[in-house]
């Protein structure tokens, strides 16, 4: 299984009303995996790229050559399913223009037979799952996770308490995740059901709020698989965990063809900030098999490409499936999006089967927290562990004991879920003392942050159902309050009261999350900072001795300052 490459599709979707309206040319043409693209306008420069499948569904199923949703499934979703059984790593994730057909082919239409990746997948998994029910020996459990990445900024789609933007971590054990992300346990399709319904709402509530459309966001569907095996002979228990990724990414075009200027122009460089990063990463991960040299792949350049490092390049088995408009006035998009899928070929990753990994993630985790506790003894920080255990086992971070006060009172570190609590400090801390000081925060935010993973491991599986299931009615409660129903009107899908006028809700309450929060990630390990620029924070924040908030747009970042209050300067 070592070194398999990514498995990538082109799908032709038909005509829809306004490519039929300006009487469009279909430009794509399929022959076996071959897809053709003609240029309008040099009829002899025709282009063919060869992928693993080519799938025409630019005309009816009654056409012979038409491809069909369970097709598609078939040929992608069932042996991605199937690895995820092997106990690999998997990811599906669908690219182009907006319009061109990504979240049909990922979720498709609630119709018979009209049904997407995601969906039969989840279908599939439980099918498979109930079907070796027979099986005392096995036990199979499953959670599942929906976010929305827009603007660089993650939104969890599940949890509707998480109304802010989360922060992505990384961890020294388990690499870049999303903080708080719920992760809610499922037992059968229906509850998966619910939940992807219940996120897509949430996903067209925000976009309505933002008065935008879900296309400028990316969606990335998460489930966690895990299987377990009781050997009767050894009296020992294995277990294999899958994370399985599905993501629709936002539409591939470039800002300059949709007419965005201003802020809308700005969101779109953000949003195209991921699109052209995962460019990047695929491009120079297309170079390392081309020349086979070693060379920098920018990951940490956005959110999307940081989350899905596994996925590209790591420890998966990951498809791509490329839409495209079959119109002759989308040639140069649908150019484009051929050329991304053509390199998004050469990829290579290396999956392995996760075995035991749970077990591991815990022994290490514990002798991290042991490492983490040791270092602030050998500091003269043993106080903080001591109070800990006197304070429902939460840390008091400001200020840490030794070098207070450089900072001003302490505020309740679970007031706000992010920025706030670590925003606090007012007072400029003495030039001498400040290193110190942030050098014990850090610690001491390690260490509550990884018991908090270890406690989120050691959760029973009753305990997740307990808790899913209160989510679930918060939920509801919140849905049912502002009065929201989805209902397609003259083709439009909208958010309405249950009037019926339209009805805008604020998703997006916190002022400090929606202002500053942009991420910013960067290749420097804390305890090789050397600047103040090089104190990160959590990972997107850099505090200055004024007491601002650097929040930039990257390495390279036109950084934009904002203040404690959270308002641009
Ligand atoms: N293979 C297909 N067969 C039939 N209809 C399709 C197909 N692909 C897409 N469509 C239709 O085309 C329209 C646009 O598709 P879709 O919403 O999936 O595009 P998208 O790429 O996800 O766009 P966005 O970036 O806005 O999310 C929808 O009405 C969808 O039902």
């Amino acid at each position: 299984m070592a070194g398999a490459s990514v498995k990538v599709a082109v799908r032709v979707r038909p005509f829809n009303s306004r490519e039929i309206g300006k009487e469009s040319k279909c430009i794509i043409q399929m022959s076996g995996n071959t897809t053709t693209i003609l240029n309008p306008k040099q009829p002899k420069e025709n282009k063919s790229f060869n992928f693993d499948f080519s799938y025409w569904s630019h005309t009816t199923p009654e056409d012979i050559n038409y491809a069909s949703q369970m097709q598609v499934y078939k040929d992608i979703g069932e042996e991605m399913l199937l690895h995820a059984f092997e106990g690999y790593n998997v990811c599906i994730f669908a690219y182009g223009q907006t319009g061109a057909g990504k979240s049909y082919t990922m979720m498709g239409r609630q119709e018979q037979d009209q049904q997407g990746i995601i969906p039969l997948l989840c279908e599939d998994l439980f099918t498979k799952i109930n079907d070796s029910n027979n099986d005392n020996n096995m036990s199979y459990s499953v959670e599942v996770s929906y976010m929305e990445i827009y603007c660089e900024r993650v939104r969890d789609l599940l949890n509707p308490k998480n109304k802010g933007n989360l922060r992505v971590r990384e961890h020294p054990l388990l690499g870049p995740y999303v903080e708080d992300l719920s992760k809610l346990a499922v037992t059968s399709y229906n509850d998966i059901q619910d939940l992807m319904d219940s996120g897509n709402k949430a996903r067209t509530v925000a976009a309505t709020n933002m008065n935008e459309t879900s296309s400028r966001s990316h969606a990335v569907f998460n489930i966690i698989f895990t299987q377990k095996k009781y050997d009767m002979d050894t009296d020992n228990t294995s277990e294999k965990v899958s994370k399985i990724s599905l993501v629709d990414l936002a539409g591939s075009e470039r800002a300059d063809s949709t007419g965005a200027k201003g802020t809308r122009l700005k969101e779109g460089a953000n949003i195209n900030k991921s699109l052209t990063t995962l460019g990047k990463v695929i491009s120079a991960l297309a170079e390392i098999k081309k020349k086979k040299v070693e060379s920098f792949i920018p990951y940490r350049d956005s959110v999307l490409t940081w989350l899905l490092r596994e996925n590209l390049g790591g420890n998966s088995r990951t498809a791509m499936v490329a839409a495209l408009s079959p119109a002759d006035i989308n040639y140069d998009e649908t150019l484009s999006t051929l050329r991304y899928a053509d390199r998004a070929k050469q990829i290579r990753c290396n999956a392995v089967i996760n075995e035991d990994p749970n077990n591991r993630l815990v022994r290490e985790l514990k002798e991290e927290v042991a490492r983490l506790k040791d270092l602030l003894y050998a500091q003269g920080l043993g106080d903080i562990i001591e109070t800990k255990k006197t304070n429902n086992g939460s840390i008091n971070l400001y200020p840490p004991p030794r070098h207070s006060p450089p900072c001003p009172a302490a505020p309740d570190p679970s007031a706000t879920s992010t920025i706030a609590s670590s925003a606090q400090p007012a007072r400029r801390p003495s030039k001498d003392s400040r290193w110190d000081w942030w050098g014990e925060t850090l610690l001491c935010l390690d260490l509550q942050e990884t018991e908090k993973i270890i406690a989120e491991l050691n959760e029973t599986w009753e305990e997740k159902l307990r808790r899913t299931e209160a989510i679930r009615m918060e939920r509801s409660a919140l849905l049912a309050e502002m009065g929201v129903a989805m209902r397609e009107d003259g083709g439009t899908v909208g958010v309405f009261s249950p009037k019926k006028t339209p009805h805008l809700v604020n998703l997006n309450e916190d002022p400090l999350m929606s202002e500053c929060l942009l991420y910013y990630i960067k290749d420097v390990g804390r305890e090789n900072a050397k600047t103040r620029q090089d104190i990160v924070l959590s990972g997107h924040f850099i505090r200055d001795e004024h007491c601002t908030f650097s929040s930039t747009t990257g390495p390279q970042g036109e950084g934009k300052d904002v203040n404690v209050s959270g308002k641009k300067k």
